[in-house]
């Protein structure tokens, strides 16, 4: 059944008991290549990717097992559009238990992450209900520009969730940033009806997360009331608070969020051992 790009369309996700805590990993901003060898400003994409969910696969096996209830992959996954970049992704994914749910970045072909994805078996739903906590995966992306919007279409889904679900805590997962991250260069590149978003936001009496990817650096701010965060990219990092652009010595990584019942939430970023993957710093942009 085809839903209408209006409706919204939920996927439960075991555990249905709203006393667990919902165990999230973020993976974003891989910008593979058909070429696994590929150079992006110094690094190979698919290698530093690799190396992260070596880390990640690691880490289950020393902390805990592989605990995530799911994977949410926030966009920017290909950087030359190539359906074979999408299959590498699709395949990185597969060796981590948890479903993968996913949104484009403005560097994604939307319609052909779509078509790999799917011949994948990696999930379109873009609605999870699990525990206390609602998912919603947004697409910011319009074609052919580098900073994101959302469309009305993607706003009612937004109205659509609060309205069905008014006690479930909200984590909203977004590519652009809805709130500056005080790099000027890369500001203007952000998402240009985050006003919008906010009001609607408001509107919601649970717990209120907006999740980005797309700024390559860890991120964490309070504002109105929402928890703004965004995370490093698993390849070349961005400077904080950098003018103009720069790239920074933090090594890839990842973001774990853990989900309490009553809308309390604890995260982290993981990241490689330092010096692993070092870019080419002379590099002025892509
Ligand atoms: N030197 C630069 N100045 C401004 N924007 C840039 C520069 N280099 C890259 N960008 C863009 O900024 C974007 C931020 O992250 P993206 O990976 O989405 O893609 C990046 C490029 O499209
Ligand atoms: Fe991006």
């Amino acid at each position: 059944m085809t839903h209408t790009p209006q409706q919204l369309h939920s996927q439960l996700l075991a555990p249905h008991r709203t006393d667990r805590v919902v165990e999230v990993l973020q993976i974003t901003d891989t910008h593979l290549f058909a070429d696994k060898n590929a150079d992006f400003l110094g690094i190979a994409p698919w290698h530093s990717a690799r190396a992260v969910v070596d880390a990640i696969l690691e880490n289950a096996t020393e902390l805990t097992p592989l605990a995530h209830d799911f994977i949410l992959a926030t966009g920017d996954l290909s950087q030359d559009q190539t359906p074979a970049s999408y299959r590498h992704f699709s395949s990185l994914m597969s060796e981590l238990a948890p479903p993968v749910f996913w949104l484009p970045g403005n560097h994604d072909d939307g319609q052909l992450m779509q078509a790999e994805l799917d011949a994948a078996g990696i999930s379109n739903a873009k609605h999870l209900v699990c525990g206390q906590w609602q998912m919603l995966l947004l697409d910011t992306q319009i074609p052919g520009e580098t900073f994101g919007e959302l469309s009305s279409a993607q706003l009612s889904l937004l109205e659509q969730a609060i309205t069905h679900y008014p006690e479930h805590h909200l984590l909203l997962a977004v590519h652009h940033q809805a709130v500056p991250v005080g790099c000027a260069w890369l500001d203007q590149h952000n998402l240009r009806n985050s006003e919008a978003l906010k009001a609607l936001l408001m509107q919601h009496k649970a717990a209120k997360v907006v999740l980005c990817g797309h700024v390559h650096q860890g991120f964490d701010e309070y504002h109105q009331g929402i928890r703004f965060l965004a995370s490093p990219a698993t390849c070349i990092q961005f400077k904080p608070l950098s003018d103009d652009f720069a790239l920074d010595s933090m090594a890839p990584g990842w973001r774990a969020l853990s989900l309490y019942p009553d809308g309390r939430l604890s995260t982290q970023v993981w990241r490689l051992p330092h010096h692993a993957f070092a870019p080419d710093f002379s590099a002025t942009g892509y």
